[in-house]
């Protein structure tokens, strides 16, 4: 080997195990991850990368997997200010006597700064590089992913009825216009439309809402088919599932995410597999609310693509990927009544490349391949709960906890060291936090 073949890299990362997820279900031992600029230049063996690379920095990581940081394809990061809050509750009860009402008095642009600061904090901490957000004063939430250096698909919200971002339909669909000009281009930054659900949207600014996507290249969010009475309130009213109601009115396309999707029947798949629409599974909102359950095995079986979120943490009660990797791997096993419904690899596959598929970005992010961006997380399993490790893919979704991540690095850039984040002021944040939740607990008792 001469000298010219040797090649620089910013950052080499030897780790105990490489979990790529492309291919799938590969676990590699022994292997270094090479990251020049905001791009992965190298998996390889370390015996090929002392060989053939020069890294200015060195991280040896002798007890833990690496793997592509994960996508939580949905939640309301700023609801994390709402987390425990209204427990044990329906969906509509939880929305209509507690959420709204918290919402109408304390969602304002301070709100939505801190709340959704302590949502990324523990994103990143618990390995989530890339989150989906659908939620009000989406300006705010861009600029502070962006300022964080995370990645980030942020909705602007539609609904029928005033909220603290805007007055009706018009005055979100324009303002959303503006914001997606503003954001289209950005590398960190993916702006969308978030027509909140179903029974919260007519007609006429869902058909607004799809012009908008068509005519800006832009994805659609919807919360849909959550619920049982959902369906049945919508045959009643409408004399049509809101599956079939969506398709009519040109909402369900490949760029068109459909969160939630329990209650299904054959009709509800076939339109989901002829429109190639999304689907975002969250099993514990689904489980907590009692909402509902999603045939995640039937949608695979289909073709349909799956990811995963974890919804708001007002709903869940945490942002942990990991956990609820697990959730959804157990759950689907009941529900197809087949143990072998999800396994740990492809629930893996959830979190990073279908999350991809989803966001139409798997040519670049969601596997640790060269040229993809470098977003990448190593989970720690030296402890003695995580021994012995004959399958590190078993033991990040079966026995893990998200707090075991060590490191993150985001577009090649650390966000996470020794399980601490690197860009966000965690005791000036928790000041802040706290300022909020006395101000809503005195209101609620007052
Ligand atoms: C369009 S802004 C978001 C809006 O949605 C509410 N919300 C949070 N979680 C859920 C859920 O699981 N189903 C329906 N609506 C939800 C949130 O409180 C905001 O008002
Ligand atoms: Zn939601």
């Amino acid at each position: 080997m001469t000298a010219d073949t040797i090649t620089a890299a910013d950052i080499r990362i030897n780790a105990r195990w490489v979990i790529p997820i492309e291919p799938a279900n590969a676990v590699l031992e022994h292997q270094a991850v090479l990251v020049q600029g905001e791009r992965i230049a190298a998996v390889v063996s370390r015996d090929e990368a002392d060989a053939r690379y020069r890294a200015k920095e060195t991280i040896d990581l002798p007890n833990h997997v690496v793997l592509p940081g994960l996508i939580n394809m949905h939640g309301h990061a700023a609801m994390s200010l709402f987390r425990g809050l209204a427990d044990d509750l329906p969906l509509m009860t939880w929305l209509k006597d507690h959420i709204w009402p918290a919402e109408g008095a304390f969602v304002s642009e301070p709100f939505i700064a801190d709340g959704t600061q302590l949502a990324m904090a523990e994103m990143l901490r618990t390995g989530t590089t890339t989150f989906a957000d659908m939620y009000f004063f989406p300006e705010i939430v861009a600029q502070l992913a962006k300022d964080a250096g995370m990645r980030a698909q942020v909705c602007f919200p539609l609904l029928d009825f005033p909220t603290p971002w805007g007055a009706g339909p018009d005055e979100y669909l324009a303002k959303g216009e503006d914001f997606i000009r503003q954001w289209q281009d950005d590398p960190f930054i993916m702006p969308a439309i978030g027509p909140h659900a179903p029974y919260t949207v007519s007609d006429e600014p869902l058909t607004k809402a799809v012009a908008l996507s068509r005519s800006t290249g832009t994805p659609i969010q919807i919360h849909l088919h959550e619920t049982a009475s959902e369906v049945a309130d919508a045959l009643e009213k409408t004399g049509k599932r809101p599956t079939a109601r969506m398709a009519e009115l040109g909402v369900l396309g490949p760029t068109t995410q459909c969160v939630h999707m329990t209650q299904i029947d054959d009709s509800d798949i076939q339109l989901l597999k002829d429109t190639g629409a999304q689907v975002i599974h969250c099993p514990e909102s689904n489980l907590k609310l009692a909402s509902g359950l999603s045939p995640v095995k039937k949608f695979r079986e289909a073709g349909i693509n799956v990811a995963i979120g974890t919804d708001g943490a007002a709903s869940n009660n945490d942002l942990d990927l990991f956990g609820e990797l697990n959730t959804a791997s157990m759950l689907a096993k009941v529900v197809a009544d087949d143990a072998t419904a999800l396994s740990a690899h492809e629930a893996l596959a959830m979190a990073t490349i279908d999350g991809a598929k989803a966001l139409g970005r798997a040519h670049e992010l969601g596997s640790l391949q060269a040229g993809k961006l470098a977003d990448i997380i190593a989970v720690d399993l030296g402890d003695p709960f995580l021994q012995p490790v004959y399958d590190p893919a078993s033991h990040l979704v079966y026995s893990n906890h998200g707090r075991q991540v060590s490191h993150s690095w985001i577009n090649g850039v650390p966000q996470v060291q020794e399980g601490r984040l690197t860009r966000i002021d965690v005791p000036d944040l928790m000041l802040r936090v706290r300022g909020w939740a006395d101000r809503i607990r005195e209101q609620q008792t007052s």
